[in-house]
């Protein structure tokens, strides 16, 4: 296998179709969400989760079997049933329409792998073993939980806030990158983990003044 190609895709008010409706699709379906993504459902048998999911509104299921019809409009596609055969159907059908597909039982028929993944508010860490071993993705996905601790989404929320005004105010691009590139490189995220907000501030102000911390 040629090595993959690693993208973050938007899929805000992206219509994606979930085949199945067990405990896979299911956490399919949930990271979908997260995302913002609109979610068609097929499945004939559904778990509690997904049934609420689709009371509440926040997917549209169809209570039935796969029809080729249900790859109407949809943008990427999950194949999370249980048998070998429709998998394969839905698999071949994508191909046919060149859709994404993501097919659970059978790694040699995806054209896209889903990551484990950490998130600190913007920062997102994902983890993939091309399908080798996802038992060692999600261990490692652990470790990384360890390593990038809850400050690192405040220091995102700095980082966004800093780069907002920066472009904003700076028109040098070195002194930017200076700007830039002292935040990243400061104490700031020991300073957050340990809750000194007022040092923080300090070497905001110092990255923007030139004075190194
Ligand atoms: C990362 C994660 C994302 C997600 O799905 O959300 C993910 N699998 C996760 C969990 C998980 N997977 C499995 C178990 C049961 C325990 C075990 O058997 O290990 C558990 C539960 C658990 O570990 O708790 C087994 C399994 N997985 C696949 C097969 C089929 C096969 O290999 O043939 C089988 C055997 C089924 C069987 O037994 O028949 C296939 C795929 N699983 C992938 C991703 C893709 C490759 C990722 C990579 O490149 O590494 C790929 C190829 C396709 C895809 O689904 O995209 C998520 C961890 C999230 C996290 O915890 O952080
Ligand atoms: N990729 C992964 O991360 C991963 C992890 C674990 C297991 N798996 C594999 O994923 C598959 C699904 O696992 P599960 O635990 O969710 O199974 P499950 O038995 O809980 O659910 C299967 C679902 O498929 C639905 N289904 C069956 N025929 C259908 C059809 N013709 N059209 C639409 N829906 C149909 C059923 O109604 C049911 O909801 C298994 O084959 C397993 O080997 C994949």
């Amino acid at each position: 296998m040629e090595n993959l190609y690693p993208i973050f895709v938007k899929l805000e008010g992206q219509l994606c179709l979930v085949v199945g409706g067990g405990k896979v699709a299911e956490r399919k379906v949930g990271s979908l969400l997260e995302c913002g993504a609109r979610v068609r459902l097929v499945s004939p048998e559904v778990t509690v989760p997904i049934k609420e999911w689709a009371d509440q509104g926040k997917l549209e299921l169809r209570q039935r079997q796969y029809q080729t019809s249900d790859l109407e409009g949809v943008f990427l596609v999950f194949a999370a049933t249980n048998r070998e055969e429709v998998n394969r159907r839905v698999a071949e059908e994508c191909s046919a329409r060149s859709l994404a597909v993501n097919v659970v039982d059978d790694p040699g028929a995806c054209n896209f792998f889903v990551p484990s993944v950490i998130r600190r508010g913007k920062l997102a860490i994902a983890v993939s073993t091309g399908g080798a071993s996802p038992a060692l993705a999600a261990k490692i996905r652990r470790q990384l939980e360890l390593q990038f601790g809850p400050e690192y989404q405040e220091f995102m929320d700095i980082l966004t806030e800093v780069r907002r005004q920066v472009l904003k105010g700076v028109a040098d691009i070195q002194q930017r990158k200076r700007i830039f590139n002292d935040l990243v490189e400061s104490d700031i995220l020991d300073l957050l983990r340990k809750k000194k907000y007022d040092q923080v501030k300090e070497r905001i102000q110092n990255a923007y003044r030139g004075n190194r911390s």
